[in-house]
């Protein structure tokens, strides 16, 4: 469903990653783990087609819904409209599985901006299910999240696995997912090409 190979990224113009290869299949999850500033972030944005790769290819891009450090929410509009606004921007209808998965039915009505950071966070992550794409890309989903929360979402990946989704996820916590397997970006850490200076080449 997606595939990466010899995969190179920059940030700013700095090389961060170099040569990642990687073949998620349905029903599969990636975890992405490395240390602040390895390039985890720079990773996933090259994947969700935010900015070209530097070198390599990535197939399937056009199946990815990506999630990332901003909940990409509407503050003036409610719970209920920012989710068919994601609905109608990805062609799609059924917004309730998504209110529900998040536990958002009571806070349908709420403006997002009066919503609180976990509550935006759970209504950001909703969004994944309403585009309906098959493969999830998501960047640290559980900040803010409660317990419950982040048993709400590790559910709601399990079953989007179980649907025959994928997810790419960098996360520093253990979501017990059933099949999973974990990429440790730091051997990929990208050698200075110049004489430019990185914390993440240190
Ligand atoms: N907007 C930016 N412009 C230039 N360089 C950046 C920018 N954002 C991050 N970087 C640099 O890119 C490198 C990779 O950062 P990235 O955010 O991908 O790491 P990360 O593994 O996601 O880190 P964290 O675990 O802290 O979220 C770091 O050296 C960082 O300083």
């Amino acid at each position: 469903m997606l595939t990466l190979d010899s995969v190179s990224v920059t940030r700013g113009g700095v090389p961060v990653l170099d040569d990642v290869s990687l073949a998620l299949g349905r029903g599969q999850a990636v975890v992405l783990r490395g240390p602040n500033g390895s390039g985890k972030t720079t990773l996933l944005r090259t994947v969700a087609g935010l900015q070209p790769p530097a070198a390599g290819r990535i197939e399937g891009a056009e199946r990815v819904a990506y999630a990332g450090h901003a909940d990409g929410l509407k503050a003036s509009l409610s719970a209920a409209e920012n989710l068919r606004f994601w609905a109608s921007a990805f062609g799609t209808h059924d917004i309730l599985p998504a209110l529900a998965a998040f536990d958002l039915e009571a806070l349908a009505d709420r403006r997002a901006g009066e919503m609180s950071a976990g509550q935006k966070r759970r209504l950001g992550l909703a969004r994944m299910l309403v585009t309906e794409r098959p493969v999830w890309v998501l960047d640290e989903p559980t900040v803010s999240l409660d317990t419950t929360s982040v048993g709400l979402f590790a559910k709601a990946v399990s079953d989007h696995l179980e649907n025959g989704g994928a997810a790419l996820i960098a996360t520093h916590i253990d979501l017990g997912l059933p099949d999973s397997r974990t990429l440790d970006v730091t051997p990929y850490r990208a050698r200075p090409r110049a004489a430019a200076a990185d914390e993440a080449f240190l």
